[in-house]
């Protein structure tokens, strides 16, 4: 752990949907956070010798028997602690306050008013539009704490107490809704909590840089670099920290998309001038794929097969070094990744939560891998990568990219994954990535992954004769993180285009349709 992730500001996460996005909000006031589930022994949590607290809402009610509750003793350490919805309640009960379903729901924007010579309030608005998502109540604020905030269903919408430096509140500042919701939390961390900000970019990178160091020693590196954001930047920081011991592999694995090979050889190594390796692998990876048909099975295959290249390509590049210097004899032992939190808590390894799919660097790592990881980014959030990326001067074109799996077209085929297939998807996402492009969306979606339905097929009309083929779907999405998204509307001329084109242009294509879901329920991509 480094120094700037000492102190951290804790969420305990009583089961909110987006325990996450607390985190992130903390991490935009330059102060590191981390999520922990509620459950966590009070021990275990102080242990983390956390700045602060923030209970996170739930879907539970405190009167409830079996209620999820606040550990014992976390309250009375005299740590600062700020609850949230269902943590706002659950602090309230263990303060000796009261909690009830009032009937008053409120869902949505809601109008509040507040105390403005409170602490969380104080040089904002008396009036704010706040986003509230609750059907219980407080009734009766703890002793000693004063009401800061008042709806007209909820005469208790905040309360605070500085000198035990517990606040609360029924709304959610987390969300974009809210509107003076970062405020709020910045003023409970630097006046609240007194921490000051100190997780910005650049005391980031030194961090990072320094725990490189110390990790690789003098060993032989390898980056699994794919030309994405990601790996691009946590292959710009490990080059910082030890650039003649890296060496970066990229995998042509056969599901990459049209044009990817020959930007990554040439582009990115003329942006950045790291020295690199492409292993062909399109026949390993599609061997491995075949008859499979299971999301989890393909990502665990994909997953596999990376290591195996890897290791491969470790051997092969030991081997050509050989002799020409004595150093270089020792084999690889790390490989970089550039791994994210959210690819870290979906694939289940977060705090509380579930498996909802195993990414290809996480889940899908075989047991026995040779290497020790390197993973800088691991804790981080997508626009925290990316910031970092601008300040080590990563060019503006690989940092701002759209994101892309890297079991890439793998998990857009739903079905069996073959050569044929690959041409078809790989066909209709060309069309579909140079339209959006020259539609200029590129910066307004998040990502659109564009997926061939390869086990069902539909009956068309096309040049009087009928045809039997498969579908394509457009998922276009809009998001902050990738955590949660909304479908992205795109102008009805662009579809109209893009659908044209496909249908026209990709044999076995007689049908294109739009993903209208968010996530939740759908997650972006359909595998
Ligand atoms: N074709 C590939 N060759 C080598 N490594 C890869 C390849 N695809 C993915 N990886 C590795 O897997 C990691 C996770 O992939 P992921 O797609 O999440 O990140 P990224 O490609 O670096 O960035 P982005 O999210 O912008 O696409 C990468 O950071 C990289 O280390
Ligand atoms: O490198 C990756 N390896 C994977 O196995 C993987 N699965 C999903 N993604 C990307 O993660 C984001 C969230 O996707 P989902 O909503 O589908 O989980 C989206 O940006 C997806 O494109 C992956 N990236
Ligand atoms: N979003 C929440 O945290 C909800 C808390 C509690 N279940 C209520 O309805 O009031
Ligand atoms: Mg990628």
């Amino acid at each position: 752990m480094s120094a700037l992730q000492e102190n951290p500001v804790l969420v305990v996460d009583f089961g909110a949907q987006y325990a996450q996005l607390i985190a992130r909000r903390v991490r935009e006031a330059d102060v590191y956070s981390e999520v922990v589930p509620h459950d966590m022994p009070a021990a275990e949590v102080l242990a983390k010798r956390p700045a602060a607290l923030i209970l996170s809402g739930g879907p539970s009610s405190v009167y409830v028997e079996g209620a999820p509750r606040l550990a014992e003793g976390l309250l009375e350490a005299g740590v600062p602690v700020l609850g949230i919805c269902y943590g706002f309640q659950a602090m309230t009960q263990a303060l000796g306050g009261e909690v009830a379903k009032t009937g008053q729901r409120e869902y949505g924007h809601t109008a509040a008013r507040v105390v403005t010579d409170s602490v969380l309030f104080a040089e904002q608005p008396a009036d704010q539009s706040v986003w509230m998502s609750h059907g219980d109540s407080v009734t009766r604020a703890p002793e000693g704490t004063t009401v800061t905030a008042s709806t007209e269903g909820t005469p208790v919408a905040a309360f605070e107490d500085h000198e035990r430096r517990v606040y609360g509140v029924q709304w959610h500042p987390e969300v974009l809704h809210s509107a003076q919701g970062q405020q709020v939390l910045e003023r409970f961390l630097r006046q609240g909590a007194g921490i000051e900000g100190r997780w910005t970019p650049g005391h980031v990178i030194d961090e990072l840089v320094e725990g490189i160091r110390a990790q690789v020693g003098e060993g032989r590196v390898i980056c699994a670099l794919s030309g994405g954001v990601d790996s691009s930047v946590a292959a710009a920081l490990v080059q910082k920290a030890v650039g003649d011991q890296l060496t970066c592999v990229f995998v042509d694995h056969g599901l990459l998309r049209a044009g990817e090979r020959e930007q990554v050889e040439t582009d990115f190594v003329a942006a950045t001038g790291v020295d690199l390796v492409t292993v062909d692998a399109v026949d390993q990876f599609l061997d491995a794929l075949a008859g499979q048909t299971d999301p989890e099975t393909k990502r665990k295959i994909i997953g596999r097969e990376f290591i195996r290249t890897f290791e491969q390509a470790a051997r092969d590049i030991v081997a050509g070094r050989a002799g020409e210097n004595a150093d270089d004899e020792h084999p690889v032992k790390w490989l970089v990744q550039g791994t994210l939190y959210p690819d870290v808590v979906e694939s289940g390894g977060g705090a509380g939560t579930a498996t909802i799919k195993s990414h290809h660097n996480v889940g899908g790592l075989p047991d026995d891998l040779q290497f020790g990881l390197v993973e800088p980014l691991r804790m981080l959030f997508k626009d925290e990568v990316r910031a970092i990326g601008r300040e080590l001067g990563v060019p503006e074109a690989i940092v701002a990219r759209q994101p892309f799996p890297g079991p890439g077209l793998g998990i857009r085929i739903i079905g069996e994954v073959t050569a044929d297939r690959l041409e078809t998807l790989r066909a209709a996402d060309a069309i579909a990535r140079e339209e959006l492009t020259a539609a200029g969306l590129d910066d307004t979606i998040w990502q659109c992954p564009v997926v061939l339905l390869a086990d069902v097929r539909s009956v068309g009309v096309q040049g009087d004769g009928r045809t039997y083929g498969h579908p394509i779907v457009l998922r276009p999405v809009s998001s902050e993180d990738a955590m949660t998204a909304d479908w992205t509307r795109l102008p009805y001329e662009v579809l109209e285009r893009i659908s044209t084109r496909i249908t026209n242009e990709v044999d076995e294509v007689n049908r294109v349709v739009l993903d209208v879901t968010s996530k939740p329920p759908g997650t972006i991509e359909w595998e």
